[in-house]
């Protein structure tokens, strides 16, 4: 049930957020940040540590209260959506630490993420059971054909926990994909990955965006990763929009630079 892109209003971003202010007590996490983002696109969003990131991945799943500003999901305000409901209009998301049941099997694992859309009662089960049955079958079919696509149908049946790191990140975005998102928000999806397991992912994230026709936007520290994945990039720095560009802009910018050496223009 993922936004129509063509009946929410066209080709205008996917995502917009306009000068969002967040703050948590005394702390003033987002300082009227702004961010759009087209269809298709990869969007990487970087910044030293506590500039805000996850902070705006929260407040786009509603996980943290957005105090002013907007935020649009194809030209749907969704400021005000419950939390639970966010996966329903198209927005999924991955966890800087891993959100998985390690007891679960792999496949067990992605069929939740497209429980979570689908929805389901347990008085509609005992109701009607063959319905049931068979929407479960389509689910499972699904959801296989994910694992198959990013080279996890040999461990479907393994027990999540037992998996080595790098095989259970791949297992969160195919959980995920399995929601059908219209936009794919991953949160340092590249943290703890060896050098060669890095390119290995990118090239994954890559072939997803491709396949799925899923925008993206992704936190990243992993310069050499966010440089050659990204379309475009937005620096966040101390709450605020630093800079926005292509990666080869943004490499070049000063402002980018200071922010990273530790200094910035307005303390320099
Ligand atoms: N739930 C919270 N309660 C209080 N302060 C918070 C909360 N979440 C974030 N903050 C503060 O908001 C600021 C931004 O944090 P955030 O985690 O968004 O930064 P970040 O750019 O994602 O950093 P990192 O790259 O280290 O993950 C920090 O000062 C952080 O301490």
């Amino acid at each position: 049930m993922a936004v129509d892109l063509q009946a929410a209003g066209g080709n205008g971003p996917v995502l917009s957020v306009e000068n969002v202010d967040v703050r948590f007590g005394g702390i003033h996490a987002l300082k009227g940040v702004s961010l759009s983002v087209n269809t298709g696109e990869i969007c990487g969003l970087i910044g030293p540590n506590g500039a805000g990131k996850t902070t705006l991945f929260n407040s786009i799943t509603r996980l943290s209260a957005v105090t002013a500003g907007s935020i649009r999901l194809c030209g749907r305000g969704i400021e005000t959506v419950p939390a639970r409901q966010i996966i329903r209009l198209g927005i999924a998301r991955t966890f800087q630490n891993l959100g998985i049941y390690g007891g679960m099997t792999v496949l067990e694992n992605v069929m939740l993420g497209a429980h979570h859309v689908t929805g389901g009662s347990f008085l509609g089960a005992i109701l009607r059971p063959g319905l049931t049955r068979r929407r479960e079958s389509e689910i499972e079919q699904n959801c296989r054909a994910i694992l198959d696509e990013l080279d996890l149908s040999g461990v479907a049946e393994e027990a999540a926990g037992s998996l080595p790191y790098a095989t259970q990140k791949r297992m969160e975005i195919a959980r995920a994909l399995a929601s059908r998102p219209t936009i794919l928000l991953l949160d340092e999806p590249a943290g703890g990955l060896t050098h060669s397991e890095v390119a290995e992912f990118g090239e994954l994230v890559s072939r997803v965006r491709d396949h799925h026709g899923v925008t993206i936007v992704l936190i990243e520290h992993h310069m050499g990763l966010v440089m050659r994945l990204c379309d475009r990039i937005e620096v966040f720095h101390l709450g605020r929009n630093l800079a926005s560009g292509t990666p080869a802009e943004v490499r070049a910018n000063p402002a980018v630079i200071d922010a990273y050496l530790g200094r910035t223009r307005d303390n320099a």
